[in-house]
């Protein structure tokens, strides 16, 4: 039974099973594929791509391999937390596992460099996170050990972070085919749960990884029942979630004791109120987000973990590393930033096998946020840089995808299977669509009359220039960046201070309902009807959407010049008679081209002190 690869210089004798076992506890791999990618990477003749949904078991993949070789695995991981959980986990096994970090003390981080600069060090595994990796302090530490060919394999964890059309590029993941030029000889082996087939092509080529063997499995999985609920057409929503929750945790979870579950919320206010009224509803459930002390943050996580509380509610900077089997549903109180993220949130329930439910409480309101702080830090983004990428358009690209998901009248499993590159899969009734189509047309069609109904009521008075504060709008204000896994903001905040609903494009051409109000209110206005007269806040909303493409080509010397150009042509355009929202935007395009036939960038405010509404008013 010995393993014929372990005459292999880097590892021991015995039996890969028994080591399994002995290193492990586990019984037997989890999946073939798993043992598969085991042997491969105790072959080390290749570099290996592993794409395995989250929970398949992809750290073992690493883990043993590097605890049955000679040297040293270092193993890249982007978050210090995420690090944190599984150098713990590996020293509860007995493994030889640390870290180093900016937080870590200088005498524990003097030790380790002595092992490691030590001729038999007994080290097994180090994880650091892309930064420490390029940091010039750590490169020696990293070139002796290669030359003393004491490092067995790199490994690189949530290897998606390394594509500019991933969910979650970290920049610091590019160095990292630079790190490999310098450890020759090394192999490696990049894992993730998600990736669509250009960010595969992304993380192969940065990583330069030669002739990977690449094991990939269908993002599809049977076990997930996804549904979609428009939550503007509640009329008790928490009662609604409560409910969902009830039946959720009704469903068994086999020998892992009590089900759990998560709700997520885009913002802290979201997590506190979803948490109250869930309690209040009778389900012990608890916030977890940035807003909280970090001790507080442990107690919560580590109650839910205990099964001490069932429900967490929490912003997306929880989750990512939590090993939790029971995991009987993921509610979305907002929809996640792109459809990738979202398969990976809700991709934490049901890691047993067993049925779970991931749900979305799914609102156009919503949609318009998030679409207006993707295009923000999009902006913000290329004002940083100084020029416009190709691959900007992907975060907008892949929220459109989120959007998609929500409001098509098709198999949910399979628009993430073909968002992912897979070829469509059996749901067998595991969503809303497969299970009631006519009830998820029924929702669609209702929810599309509400959002025209509410189009025609009045709008209040906005508060600010352009209805909303103009440092949200400015993306002055910390903690408004889509970047930020935690803002501050939320859906119970006041209407009035939502950034303006910009239109987002229709990506797919099968059947969805459009939210674009000028499409509905054309559709339902009589001929003859006078038009509704535009607001200071649908003015904006116009001269934003047009005047954008401007200042994104730079033809504004600031972006205070931008705002204020743009509070400027709201007024004139909102001011004096009244007028209906098309010829305010014609009115909008004739202006704007009007200032740029004669200004090539606007310097100053007195660039538009002369600029008057056209006869077209
Ligand atoms: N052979 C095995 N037998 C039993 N359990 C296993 C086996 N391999 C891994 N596991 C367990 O499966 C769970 C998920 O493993 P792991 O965290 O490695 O998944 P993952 O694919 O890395 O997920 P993520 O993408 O969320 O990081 C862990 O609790 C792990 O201990």
């Amino acid at each position: 039974r010995l393993y014929e690869v372990f005459t292999n210089r880097k590892t021991m004798p015995t039996s890969l099973k028994e080591a399994l076992k002995a290193h492990f506890g586990f019984e037997s791999f989890r999946t073939k594929l798993q043992e598969d990618i085991v042997r491969a990477v105790i072959r080390g003749d290749r570099d290996v791509f592993v794409c395995m949904p989250t929970g398949a078991g992809k750290s073992l993949c690493y883990q043993l391999p590097a605890v049955l070789a000679e040297g040293i695995t270092l193993v890249i991981s982007p978050l210090i937390a995420l690090i944190q959980d599984q150098v713990d986990h590996l020293k509860e096994l007995n493994i030889a596992a640390c870290t180093i970090n900016s937080k870590l003390a200088a005498g524990e981080r003097r030790l380790i460099l002595a092992d490691l600069q030590s001729s038999n060090p007994k080290l097994k595994l180090l994880y650091v996170t892309p930064e420490m990796v390029a940091s010039p302090s750590f490169q020696p530490c990293l070139t002796d050990l290669c030359s003393r060919g004491l490092l067995s394999y790199l490994a690189v964890d949530e290897a998606h972070c390394v594509s500019q059309w991933g969910h979650d590029f970290r920049p610091d993941y590019l160095k990292l085919g630079e790190l490999r030029v310098r450890l020759p000889g090394v192999p490696c082996l990049a894992l993730t749960a998600t990736a669509s087939k250009n960010v595969q092509e992304d993380i192969v080529n940065s990583l330069r990884l030669h002739l990977p063997l690449s094991f990939v499995t269908p993002v599809f999985r049977s076990n997930l029942h996804y549904d979609v609920i428009f939550s503007e057409l509640l009329t008790q929503p928490y009662v609604h979630l409560h409910a969902f929750i009830k039946k959720a945790l009704a469903l068994s979870s086999g020998s892992n004791g009590q089900g759990c579950g998560i709700v997520y919320c885009r913002t802290r206010e979201g997590c506190e109120t979803v948490a109250f009224q869930l309690t209040k509803l009778g389900i012990l459930a608890k916030p977890y987000h940035a807003g909280l002390k970090a001790q507080d943050r442990t107690e919560v996580q580590n109650e839910w973990m205990q099964g001490k509380v069932l429900v967490i509610v929490a912003t997306i900077s929880f989750g990512m590393g939590v090993d939790k089997a029971s995991v009987r549903f993921v509610a979305h109180w907002n929809i996640s930033k792109s459809l990738a993220s979202y398969y990976q949130e809700s991709g934490r329930a049901g890691r047993d096998g067993l049925p779970s439910c991931c749900r979305i409480y799914y609102s156009p309101k919503d949609k318009s946020q998030i679409n207006f702080l993707i295009c923000q830090e999009v902006r913000r983004k290329q004002e940083k840089r100084g020029c416009a990428k190709d691959t900007d358009k992907a975060a907008i690209k892949d929220f459109e995808a989120m959007v998609s998901f929500c409001e098509q009248e098709r198999c949910r499993h399979a628009i993430i299977s073909k968002f992912f590159g897979d070829k469509m899969p059996n749901c067998a009734g595991a969503c809303d669509y497969c299970c009631n189509p006519r009830a998820v047309r029924a929702q669609l069609e209702k929810a599309a009359l509400l959002n025209t109904k509410i189009q025609r009521t009045p709008v209040k008075e906005p508060k600010g220039p352009f209805g909303f504060q103009p440092d949200i709008y400015g993306g002055g204000k910390k903690g408004y960046g889509i970047e930020r896994q935690d803002s501050s903001n939320g859906r119970t905040a006041n209407p009035e201070s939502s950034p303006p609903v910009k239109r987002s494009r229709p990506t797919e051409s099968s059947r969805r309902v459009t939210f674009n109000p000028n499409v509905q209110e054309r559709a339902l206005h009589g001929v003859n009807e006078p038009p509704k007269p535009v607001t200071l806040n649908e003015a904006a909303d116009i001269v934003v959407r047009y005047l954008d493409p401007f200042y994104t080509q730079g033809k504004f010397a600031t972006k205070e010049l931008f705002k204020s150009f743009a509070r400027f042509l709201s007024h004139l355009l909102a001011e004096g008679k009244p007028c209906g929202k098309f010829q305010v935007q014609v009115e909008a395009r004739a202006l704007i081209k009007k200032f740029f036939s004669r200004v090539q960038r606007c310097e100053s405010e007195a660039d538009w002190k002369h600029l008057k509404k056209t006869s077209q008013l």
